[in-house]
């Protein structure tokens, strides 16, 4: 009875909502056009609403053809569009307008030269004070408190990265590549401790928190992503009272548990900080300019809590997309290793080499342009009217760099569905730039976003995918595995994870160690490291493990 009330209840607000949204909508001003794009249609990523809208006649001016996004990789659907209606083009989805765009150009000549007013961020109906709560910096709307917690955020990131991270990648990979060496089967778990624990050392100074950091950030990748929430669809349900919204109740004990989490992680800090016995992190940093930051304590331990989630979150992505890449393109490994050979001899290659490893800073760049970690990007919000090229863009829409679509621009990347490092490498292609000391590298990938919103840890994914990758091409051999029954097991390339950020469905494979004296190396460091145990007793993992 109360579910039944309390589905009467969400359809009265919805229509009400839509008719509102639909009286009070702007005529096209005169001289213009409006953006080409799909009509009448909605995104839709909850099964149940799903099946109930798709009796839904197709051209009412919200809701139409609901089944045309599949519930799973989004982002192909958006991209097909892109190929119909051109690399620009609008749709609206619950009264709300999205601008679609798979062109590096129209991105940058939008959200970069124009970055005055396409430099806001929309709101969130499952999070709802994302814009002017200062907790969540990438989501902040375009405020002071944004322009001040960006540039704290500078510092902190330019000034860990010209100390070389403090060595920490070094360290976890270390870690890493013995966990993969006993138990490759669970390289999810063992690629997003890396993650986490790397960037708990940046923020905290310390590996311990990694575990509760990868559970909050799981916990806010759910709340943000569309397919995460229902309100992040069906936008007017977030006014409906907490005593009737799951979703609400669900995000008010998030935000508690993470208040909680980054105050004590900040205060251990400050603790060991007050001792003179805090090892180098974001957070003591803040502690030593604050003063000269004016930004509050709870203000700080937000900023480095975002910093800690951002690393913890994305960098998984692409780590777990090499091995795809490697299952389908194994030779790449042998270049890597026949690269690194005559640089760096038997021993495996350091941040210090990567001048001279030009390969292995290609295959980290194709592997993020081949699987985009964030296919659809992280929305800008318009916020005033604007004309590009004739055509009409509301105040209010939401625009979208679809990174998917860019990365496949056949005149910038020609064959592009294939994996080819060689395209950062050979002079015959258009990405092609000099010196190969130098690139590839990955500032300025449009994967990393436009104008003033463009991703501020950069110099932490580039070292962690550059160790990383080069890590495993030297320890493992990554391959398709061959059955008992001869047959290779197949490793489907676009079975992707459905939330903001993508990563590939858990595959089987077949990891065999380069050599023994590799694997002995790796004991050895690992057993160093480890105070001379050869388990981490911090370590729990298994296919339970929650993954970000
Ligand atoms: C593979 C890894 C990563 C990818 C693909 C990625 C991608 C992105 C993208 C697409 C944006 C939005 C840009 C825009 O709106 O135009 C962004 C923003 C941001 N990223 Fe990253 N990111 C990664 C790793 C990181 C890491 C490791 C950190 C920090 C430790 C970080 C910190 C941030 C911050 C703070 C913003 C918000 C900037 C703002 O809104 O002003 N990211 N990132």
């Amino acid at each position: 009875m109360a579910l039944f009330t309390l589905l009467k209840l969400i359809l009265v607000v919805s229509v009400l909502y839509l008719l509102f949204k639909y009286l009070t909508r702007k005529s096209l001003p005169p001289g213009v056009r409006p953006l080409p794009g799909p009509k009448g249609k909605v995104l839709f990523r909850c099964h149940f609403f799903r099946n109930l809208l798709t009796k839904i006649p197709e051209g009412l001016p919200f809701i139409g053809r609901v089944h045309d996004v599949p519930a799973d990789s989004t982002w192909l659907k958006f991209w097909e569009w892109s190929q119909e209606y051109g690399p620009i083009y609008q749709m609206e989805i619950f009264g709300s307008q999205h601008v679609w765009i798979s062109s590096e150009q129209i991105a940058n000549d939008l959200l970069s030269k124009r970055g005055a007013i396409y430099s806001d961020r929309p709101l969130i109906p499952n999070l709802p004070d994302n814009r002017t709560s200062g907790d969540y910096l990438a989501l902040l709307g375009r405020t002071d408190t944004w322009r001040r917690q960006r540039k704290l955020g500078h510092q902190l990131m330019a000034r860990s990265a010209q100390a070389d991270l403090y060595s920490y990648p070094a360290v976890e990979l270390k870690r890493l590549l013995y966990f993969m060496s006993k138990d490759p089967a669970n390289y999810i778990a063992h690629m997003e401790e890396y993650t986490s624990r790397t960037i708990s050392r940046l923020a905290w100074g310390s590996e311990e928190h990694a575990a509760e950091l990868r559970v909050g950030t799981f916990g806010l990748l759910v709340t943000i992503s569309p397919s995460g929430a229902v309100p992040n669809v069906v936008a007017p349900l977030r006014y409906l009272p907490t005593w009737m919204s799951p979703w609400k109740k669900r995000e008010n004990a998030r935000h508690e548990r993470e208040n909680k989490f980054f105050r004590g992680c900040f205060e251990t800090v400050k603790e060991a900080h007050r001792k003179g016995e805090s090892k180098p992190s974001y957070t003591k940093m803040f502690l030593e300019e604050q003063e000269k930051s004016g930004v509050r304590e709870e203000e700080g331990q937000y900023i480095v809590g975002m910093m800690a989630i951002a690393g913890a979150l994305t960098i998984g992505s692409p780590m777990q997309s090499y091995i795809l890449a490697m299952c389908h393109y194994p030779k790449w490994q042998d270049m890597m290793r026949e690269e690194m050979q005559r640089v760096c001899g038997d021993r495996c290659p350091t941040w210090e080499d990567r001048a001279q490893l030009p390969t292995i800073r290609a295959v980290v760049k194709e592997v993020i342009r081949w699987r985009p970690p964030v296919p659809t990007g992280i929305p800008h919000c318009l916020e005033q009217d604007d004309v590009y090229d004739g055509y009409f863009i509301p105040a209010g829409a939401t625009i979208h760099a679809l990174e998917w679509g860019i990365t496949r621009d056949p005149k910038m990347y020609p064959d592009p569905e294939n994996f080819r490092p060689e395209r950062w490498l050979a002079p015959n292609f258009p990405t092609y730039r000099e010196p190969l000391t130098e690139y590839p590298n990955l500032k300025g990938h449009s994967q990393f976003g436009f104008g003033r919103r463009t991703c501020q840890g950069v110099d932490i994914v580039e070292q962690e995918l550059f160790l990383v990758m080069g890590g495993l091409a030297w320890a493992f051999d990554i391959r398709k595995k061959t059955s008992k029954w001869g047959y290779e097991v197949p490793v489907p390339t676009d079975k992707y994870t459905s939330l903001l950020i993508a990563k590939p469905e858990k595959m089987v494979f077949e990891m065999k160690p380069v050599s023994q004296d590799r694997v002995q190396m790796i004991e050895k460091e690992w057993e160093d490291l480890n105070g001379g145990r050869m388990a981490d007793e911090g370590v729990a993992m298994n296919e339970k493990t929650q993954t970000v």
